[in-house]
C-alpha cells in the first residue's frame, strides 16, 4: 500500500515533537525511520497507526486520507518492542487471535496459523505458553501474529531491541525476507544505524522532529546532505576548516592551515567560508611521516594503532584539537610506530564532505 505523509506536525504541550514531516513510502517497500532517541520516530509511527492524531498535516493510505479512521480500520498491523503477545494464550491462539476477531472460519484459521508459524520457524511450538519461550521466539510470535492477518501495512517499533546481538542480526534478516516474500509495505523504527542500512529500501533519517534526509542506504552513506547524516550513518571524522585564497586560488585548509583540496573540489564555494570537514575512516588517505618542511595536510600524533583482524585502525590526535580515525593496511609503517610519533595526513579529496557550520547543510561532496 502506498503511504504518504504531508506536513505532519505534532506537539505535546509546549514541546514540538514533529515539525512538518513529509514522507512517501512506495507500495511493497521497507522504509526505516532512523534517528537518535527522542527525535519523534515513535510519535510518527503512532500517527500512522492511528493511536495519535497529528495537530496538522495529512496521512494518506493508498491515496485515501485516514486521519479520521480508528486504528483497526486502517489495514495496518503493529509489532512492538515489548512483543505485546497475550501471556494467557498459547502460541497458536495468540497468532489466531486477529483472524478470529476478523471472523475467519476455523479451518482457514488453522491453516493460516500453521503456514505463518512455519514461515517464522516456530512450527512445533503451537501449544506453548509465552512464558515458555525465549525473547527471540516471543518476537517471532509477535511477528507471526502481525503477518497472519496479511496487513496492507506493517508498522514495527524497535522490534529487535530486546534481543541479544546475534539474534538481532538473525531476526532482522528473517524480517527482511518475509517482508519481501509477502510484499508488505513496512515502516520500521530503529535507532540502530546498521540495522537500518541492512534491511531498508529507503531510510528516513530524523533529528529534532524533521527528516534530514530520505534516500537509499547507499545514498545516505555516500552522499550525506546534512552533517547529522554524516555523523549518524557509519563513522565520520569531523574537523573545522576554511576556504581560503592561496595565491588567488581557492583552497580548502584545515584549522592548522594545511591545504587539503584545491579549486576542482570546491566548485563555486567562495573564499573565507568556514566549513565542517567530514571524511570516513575507510576513505582513501595518505598518511606520511611528518616532515617539518611540508605544510599541506593535517599534522597529527599517533594515539594508538590496532590490528583488528580484517583491517587495521589508527587513532590520531590532530595538532589543532580532536581526533581522527583511519583504516590502514597492516603493512603501513604506522602500525609499527610508537604512540606519540608524528604524522601528516592527506585525506583524498574524493572522500571529503563539506558542511556549513551554521545550518549543517552540505556545501560540497
Ligand atoms: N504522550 C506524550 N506526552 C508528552 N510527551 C511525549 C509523549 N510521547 C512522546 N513525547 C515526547 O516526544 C518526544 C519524541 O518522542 P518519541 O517517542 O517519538 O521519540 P523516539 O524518536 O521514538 O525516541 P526513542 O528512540 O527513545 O523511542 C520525546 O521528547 C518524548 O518525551
Amino acid at each position: 500500500m502506498h503511504v504518504e505523509l504531508e506536513s505532519i506536525a505534532k506537539s505535546f504541550g509546549s514541546s514540538c515533537v514533529l515539525r512538518g514531516v513529509d514522507l512517501t513510502v512506495e507500495s511493497g517497500s521497507l522504509v526505516t525511520l532512523l534517528g537518535p532517541s527522542g527525535c519523534g520516530k515513535t510519535t510518527l509511527l503512532r500517527i500512522l497507526a492511528g493511536f495519535l492524531h497529528p495537530d496538522a498535516g495529512k496521512v494518506l493510505f493508498g491515496g485515501q486520507r485516514v486521519e479520521a479512521l480508528p486504528p483497526y480500520r486502517r489495514g495496518a498491523a503493529m509489532v512492538f518492542q515489548s512483543y505485546a503477545i497475550f501471556p494467557h494464550l498459547t502460541v497458536a491462539d495468540n497468532v489466531a487471535y486477529g483472524l478470529k476477531a476478523r471472523g475467519v472460519g476455523r479451518a482457514e484459521r488453522e491453516a493460516r496459523v500453521r503456514d505463518i508459524l512455519a514461515k517464522v520457524r516456530m512450527s512445533g511450538y503451537e501449544a506453548r505458553m509465552p512464558s515458555q519461550l525465549s525473547g527471540g521466539q516471543k518476537q517471532r510470535v509477535g511477528l507471526a501474529r502481525a503477518l497472519v492477518i496479511r496487513p496492507d501495512l506493517l508498522l514495527m517499533d524497535e522490534p529487535l531491541s530486546n534481543l541479544d546481538a546475534t539474534l538481532r542480526i538473525e531476526m532482522r534478516e528473517e524480517i527482511r525476507l518475509l517482508q519481501r516474500d509477502y510484499g508488505i509495505t513496512t515502516i520500521y523504527v530503529t535507532h540502530d544505524q546498521e540495522e537500518a542500512l541492512a534491511i531498508s529500501d529507503k531510510v528516513a533519517l530524523m533529528n529534532s522532529g524533521i527528516i534530514r534526509q530520505y534516500g537509499t542506504p547507499t545514498d545516505l552513506y555516500h552522499h550525506p546532505q546534512h552533517v547529522i547524516v554524516a555523523e549518524f550513518i557509519g563513522r565520520s571524522n569531523l574537523l573545522d576548516g576554511e576556504i581560503r585564497l592561496d595565491l588567488g586560488i581557492p583552497a580548502l585548509v584545515g584549522s592548522g592551515g594545511g591545504r587539503l583540496a584545491g579549486p576542482e573540489f570546491l566548485g563555486r564555494l567562495s573564499a573565507a567560508t568556514p566549513v565542517r570537514i567530514a571524511f570516513r575512516p575507510e576513505a582513501a588517505a595518505v598518511l606520511e611521516a611528518f616532515d617539518a618542511a611540508g605544510s599541506d595536510g593535517i599534522a597529527c600524533n599517533l594515539v594508538l594503532a590496532s590490528f583488528l583482524g580484517a583491517h587495521c585502525q589508527v587513532r590520531l590526535a590532530v595538532d589543532q584539537g580532536g581526533e581522527v580515525e583511519l583504516r590502514v593496511p597492516g603493512t603501513h609503517p604506522v602500525m609499527s610506530s610508537a604512540s606519540g610519533s608524528r604524522w601528516r595526513l592527506h585525506p583524498d579529496p574524493a572522500g571529503l564532505h563539506l558542511f556549513s557550520p551554521k545550518d549543517g547543510k552540505v556545501l560540497a561532496s
